[in-house]
């Protein structure tokens, strides 16, 4: 067991605004120390005019300029390493909202270094487990949100980029033992890195998409990421246990100064009486006496049970934003953290048996206790052996007696009947050769020499001729059955390779040279990599990580060409179904137009339509079949996303991703070339070594006694290059790393932009449908310098949310194409107008532009008269 009061850190968030006067001491060895000065004068609001300084203590305390790497290295990686171990872990970061908790735990959508706590620990865990091959770990995730006492599953498979009120509720049920337990909230198995991180950004999407105004989830709303580990050694029956929570708690600011009312202030006081439960059971945790802890008050706390004053390993981070105007709520944040600090936890290993095995293991032991048994208490059989099992008895001893190894045994189990059959087998034997002595004794001298017997003709010198011959033919045996059966292990491991590259192959795009064409190169590079050292022939094999890492090479590399290619849609798009441009016309084919396809979701209408969007910033919209997508949609949709405030992001990644995707590719060049250095190299050596062991043969040495240079020059060439190769590989493993959560980034900032085209459109879109010729709410006439009264009507520009007015230009216009593909629509058909545009100066949408209002007016005029024509009864 580990006691352990909750570990406390603060984390300063930099700040553009001024900053309230603090200083951070962090070289005191008893602790950090973080102070705040409020001078009298300070009018920008504190907290208690009295008092003038304040003084906290922490573990450490992370200043503005501190990395995310930073806060990994020094708050997760040990509390990661003890989960590892088989400890409950918890991280939660507490404070005002926007000081940095999501930051911290989730990590920036900006930048790759920008990652988080849950993205840096789950890539640290999968390292853990591939260097420990002698454990079997299973990770499976989980991903809670608690939103107005309410919990939500984020991880739901059925329900991905749900809405919150549609995504499974979770309910706490207690058992007998006061355990909790949460029902409907899932646990996904992660296999790899990439499979956890997927399911981090599934989780964050889904808590994307369920914002609504009234929820700004993240600050609205308390998200609890758990890890749970489960590690075993294979045939143990032994299990350990052990969960990681990653918690992003609800904005801490009080009630008060929200200044909230209505549906807000009912939220604002769920989670003020959230995170006042939390505090309630925190106080009671640090009061010695308390025999009863609130935890059932609140869901936050039912969950969280564990991790406060229960079996875990607990670490707060403080998150403050030190800006004058905030120095009241981080005043607040550092109290509240000085009580958690107080909090002492017991962490005890989480080690339970596995019952299957524990019943196998159990039932084992009990047959060989009773067999153990049975010859202590001398429980015989009284049948007799049969011939056969005599016959094989003897065969046993035979084999025993013949045995070379003077440690050789024979195992008789325990059966009396075989012991006494093999003593008595052993006194005949005895006996045997006794008797023949006798008789050697009795007859003339023999032919002392073997030789002489078979050849009687030859003198002793012919003889040892003949024997150095035979040896000699000995020698040349044993190399070449060595050597043929090297080439069979070469065979079969080129068999293998093969096989597996084929399968990489189907994944891999043809961009990428081709590894599986370097003959030997992989797992059969390394059991020929013998080196002849001071004359000893000895064999110096990769080591088993080694050989793994040349095994996994191709497939790594597979599968970062699947990423570089997946990171040009388009161009396989391109291939399949040019693009069209906006006026049906295909667009030039260009090599480098790589497009990312962003798909999104129309809900009300249930269409789906895809868009893509280049590098040039251009916008391209493509329809699937059926799709009802109006062309001022789709245009407003273009405009919408080029003018987005996360273009500027997509870019960046989008730049980002294509270095990284070039630099791959370099290194995967070089990575080739070194192959086929090896290979040569390896070839070399291969002739090299024959022509050593021929020559050996030819002047009757064993081979691989003489001391070789170029062999050594070889084979020192072969480990230099082995160097190069390694990091070669394992910067190319990171890059690939990097792609890839460059792409989940992508992917969240693409849900977003798709969000908020969709709310904005769906505000403007009822602006629209509340407007009325003359009607004054929200909307103004302005006179037109065209003479062309009630045309020229302004939208108004606080119903465009944060959006400027050049989107409320873009509004315009699109309403403008709408409202130009439906006149034309109209004119084809040539059916009564609706009556709506009957009159045209009451009910024709204005654009705003004073030009395209007078054409449409033109247009709309001149279709008007001729259908009046056409509808004029003939003379
Ligand atoms: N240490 C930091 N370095 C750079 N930017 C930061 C840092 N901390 C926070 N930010 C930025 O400040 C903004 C607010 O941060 P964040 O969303 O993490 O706050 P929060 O405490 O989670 O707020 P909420 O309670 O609303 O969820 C974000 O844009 C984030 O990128």
């Amino acid at each position: 067991m580990v006691q352990q009061t909750i570990q406390i850190f603060g984390r300063i968030k930099p700040t553009g605004k001024p900053a309230a006067v603090f200083s951070v001491d962090n070289e005191d060895p008893t602790g950090a120390s973080l102070d705040f000065l409020l001078p009298r004068d300070l009018s920008d609001g504190f907290v208690n005019n009295k008092r003038e300084s304040y003084k906290f203590r922490f573990k450490k305390v992370f200043d503005q300029h501190a990395k995310q790497e930073d806060i990994f290295e020094n708050i997760a990686r040990p509390v990661a390493d003890s989960v590892l171990a088989g400890f409950n872990g918890a991280i939660f970061a507490y404070g005002q909202t926007g000081s940095g908790k999501t930051f911290t735990i989730t990590g920036g959508a900006e930048r790759y270094a920008d990652r988080g706590i849950i993205p840096r620990t789950l890539s640290y865990l999968f390292e853990r487990f591939s260097q420990d091959s002698s454990t079997v770990y299973t990770m499976h995730i989980s991903y809670l949100e608690i939103y107005n006492e309410l919990g939500y599953d984020l991880l739901d498979p059925r329900h991905e980029a749900s809405r919150l009120e549609d995504l499974p509720k979770v309910l706490i049920m207690e058992d007998a033992d006061q355990n909790i337990h949460l029902r409907n909230l899932s646990l996904q198995q992660a296999a790899n890195e990439e499979e956890a991180l997927n399911l981090l950004f599934l989780g964050d999407t889904n808590r994307m998409i369920a914002e609504t105004p009234l929820n700004q989830a993240s600050t609205r709303s308390h998200c609890i990421f758990t890890v749970h580990l489960c590690r075993r050694e294979p045939g143990s029956a032994t299990l350990q246990r052990s969960k990681l929570h990653l918690v992003d708690l609800a904005g801490s600011d009080r009630v008060s100064k929200t200044g909230l009312n209505g549906v807000l202030l009912t939220e604002a006081k769920y989670i003020n009486l959230s995170l006042h439960f939390l505090e309630q059971v925190i106080l009671a945790l640090s009061e010695r006496s308390r025999s009863h802890i609130p935890y059932r008050n609140s869901m936050l706390t039912s969950v969280l049970r564990d991790s406060l004053g229960g079996n875990c390993m607990t670490t707060m981070i403080a998150t403050l934003a030190v800006d004058k105007r905030n120095l009241d709520e981080s005043i607040s944040t550092c109290r509240f953290a000085q009580r958690v600090a107080l909090i002492k936890n017991e962490a005890i290993l989480n080690e339970e048996l596995d019952p299957v095995l524990l019943i196998a293991h159990l039932k084992e032991e009990i047959l060989t206790l009773k067999k153990q048994l049975a010859t202590m208490m001398g429980e015989q059989k009284d049948e007799q052996l049969t011939a056969d099992e005599m016959l094989k008895l003897e065969e046993m001893i035979e084999a025993f007696l013949n045995d070379p190894d003077p440690d050789g045994t024979l195992s008789l189990g325990r059966d009396m009947r075989k012991v006494q059959h093999s003593f008595s087998y052993f006194k005949r034997k005895i006996l045997e050769k006794e008797s023949e002595r006798h008789q050697c004794s009795q007859q003339p001298p023999a032919a002392t020499q073997r030789e002489d017997v078979y050849f009687p003709h030859m003198s002793p010198v012919d003889v040892n001729s003949l024997k150095e011959m035979l040896q000699q033919r000995d020698n040349e045996i044993s190399i070449l059955v060595k050597m043929l059966k090297k080439e069979k292990k070469r065979a079969d491991d080129a068999a293998v390779q093969l096989s597996r590259i084929t399968d990489c192959q189907k994944l891999s795009s043809q961009s990428l040279p081709n590894y599986s064409t370097v003959p030997g190169f992989g797992d059969g590079m390394a059991d020929t990599l013998s080196l002849n050292r001071g004359g000893q022939a000895s064999s110096e094999s990769l080591t088993g990580e080694e050989n793994m890492e040349l095994g996994e090479d191709v497939s790594t590399l597979s599968k970062l060409t699947g990423q570089v290619a997946s990171m040009c849609p388009l161009s396989q798009q391109l291939k399949s179904t040019p693009p069209q441009s906006r006026d049906g016309n295909v667009k030039g084919h260009q090599e480098d137009q790589r497009v990312k396809v962003y798909t999104f979701q129309e809900s009300h209408e249930g269409n789906m339509n895809q868009l893509s969007l280049n590098h040039g910033g251009q916008v391209l919209l493509s329809m699937k079949k059926g799709s009802q997508l109006s062309a001022g949609k789709q245009e407003a949709f273009e405009i919408f996303i080029k003018d987005h405030e996360e273009q500027q992001i997509i870019e960046d990644h989008k730049q980002l991703i294509k270095k990284r995707s070039a630099e791959a590719r370099t290194l995967s060049e070089q990575l080739n070339q070194v192959r086929n250095t090896i290979a040569e190299l390896r070839k070399q050596l291969q002739t090299r070594r024959r022509q050593s062991a021929a020559q050996s043969v030819e002047v009757n040495q064993p081979p691989g006694e003489k001391f070789d240079p170029v062999e050594e020059e070889l084979c020192e060439q072969i480990r230099r290059e082995k160097i190069v190769y390694k990091s070669a590989i394992g910067r190319l493993k990171a890059l690939s790393t990097e792609i890839e959560h460059l792409q989940l980034l992508l992917e969240r900032v693409k849900v977003k932009i798709q969000k908020d085209f969709q709310k904005w459109w769906t505000q403007e879109a009822s602006s629209l449908q509340g407007w009325e010729p003359g009607a004054t709410a929200g909307f103004h006439t302005r006179p037109s310098s065209s003479g062309t009264p009630g045309l020229c009507k302004e939208f108004p520009d606080t119903s465009l949310d944060r959006r400027s007015s050049s989107l409320a230009q873009h509004a315009r216009m699109s309403t403008f194409l709408d409202f130009r593909s439906s006149v034309s629509r109209g004119a084809e058909a040539d059916i009564n107008p609706p009556s709506e545009w009957r009159t045209l100066d009451s009910t024709f949408p204005p654009t705003g532009d004073q030009q395209v209002d007078a054409d449409v007016l033109a247009f709309v005029r001149a279709r008007q008269s001729l259908l009046s024509k056409n509808t004029a009864p003939q003379r």
